[in-house]
């Protein structure tokens, strides 16, 4: 069974279609990037994945997350998919960081709602310990320090790393990362980069990466959706969609790349 299923996904808003009939399947374990322009609704059919549109948007076809008809499912039923299913990553990890709470408590709930729902009470000690294996997960140094910092204490790219361990302590099987270096220095980008593709394999998790940026799909995903204006453009092997592109937009992509890495070589 498919981890992620999406068939002829529209999502509208009044008369208009912000996303049209795109499909989009995720096998476990495998690494998808979906690519495109600002607006050309990415993080739109993230948030459809796991039945958390903003108000007013509706969506229309089927979306199967794990077997489960994520369109029309009932709140509760939709709980119960986030965290154990499908975890996010954000652009900016201040969305999933609570500006007022220590990291370690912050790493802790995820751990500790697991527990509850797998049935069993896990005692203070063995979370805190649970929070220790998350945070050298995503290799942070110093973890005593950050244990005990708040989020404006640490760096972006730490606090991107805690927002990172925190979507892993939720053992989720598909791991949706929307635009996760965006807001990042292009040193902790590769660095963030590096990490993710590394711990999605080693836990065996689905990847779905989201990014405006070819490089940065090409180097964490296996195969690619490119995205424009709401439709499915092209889809397939990262190798062959970017190797040889058969749409003009997904050409001009390539091309755009290709160009960006012409001036880099000039330079040096
Ligand atoms: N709540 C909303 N109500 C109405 N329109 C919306 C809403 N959210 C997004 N849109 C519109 O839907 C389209 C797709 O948005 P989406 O955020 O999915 O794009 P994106 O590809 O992720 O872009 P970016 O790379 O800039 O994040 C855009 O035109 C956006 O303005």
């Amino acid at each position: 069974m498919s981890l992620l299923r999406i068939e002829n996904l529209t999502i509208r808003t009044g008369g208009q279609a912000l996303v049209k009939d795109m499909s989009l399947v995720i096998e476990p374990g495998a690494r998808v990037g979906l690519i495109g322009e600002s607006g050309s609704g990415k993080s739109l059919t993230a948030l459809a994945a796991i039945g958390l549109l903003p108000p007013g948007l509706k969506p229309e076809g089927s979306i199967l997350l794990d077997g489960v008809q994520v369109i029309g499912a009932s709140e509760e039923k939709l709980k119960a998919l986030r965290g154990r299913t499908a975890a996010f990553v954000f652009q900016e990890p201040l969305t999933a960081l609570d500006p007022l709470m220590k990291i370690g408590r912050q790493v802790a709930e995820p751990i500790a709602r697991r527990h509850r729902r797998d049935g069993r009470s896990a005692g203070r000690q063995e979370i805190v310990a649970e929070v220790r294996h998350y945070l050298e997960r995503v290799a942070l140094p110093d973890i005593d320090r950050i244990m005990n910092a708040y989020p404006f204490q640490i760096s972006g790219g730490q606090r991107q790393r805690v927002a990172i361990a925190m979507a892993l302590a939720c053992r989720p099987k598909l791991l949706i990362a929307d635009e996760p270096t965006t807001a990042l220095d292009v040193t902790t980008q590769a660095e963030i980069l590096e990490l993710l593709s590394t711990l999605v394999r080693e836990e065996g998790m689905a990847l779905l990466f989201i990014s405006h940026d070819l490089p940065v799909v090409a180097k964490v995903a296996e195969e690619v959706t490119v995205l424009r204006r709401g439709q499915v453009v092209e889809q397939g092997p990262v190798r062959s969609v970017f190797g040889s592109p058969q749409h003009e937009y997904t050409k001009m992509l390539v091309d755009a790349a290709a160009a960006f890495d012409r001036a880099l070589g000039a330079q040096q």
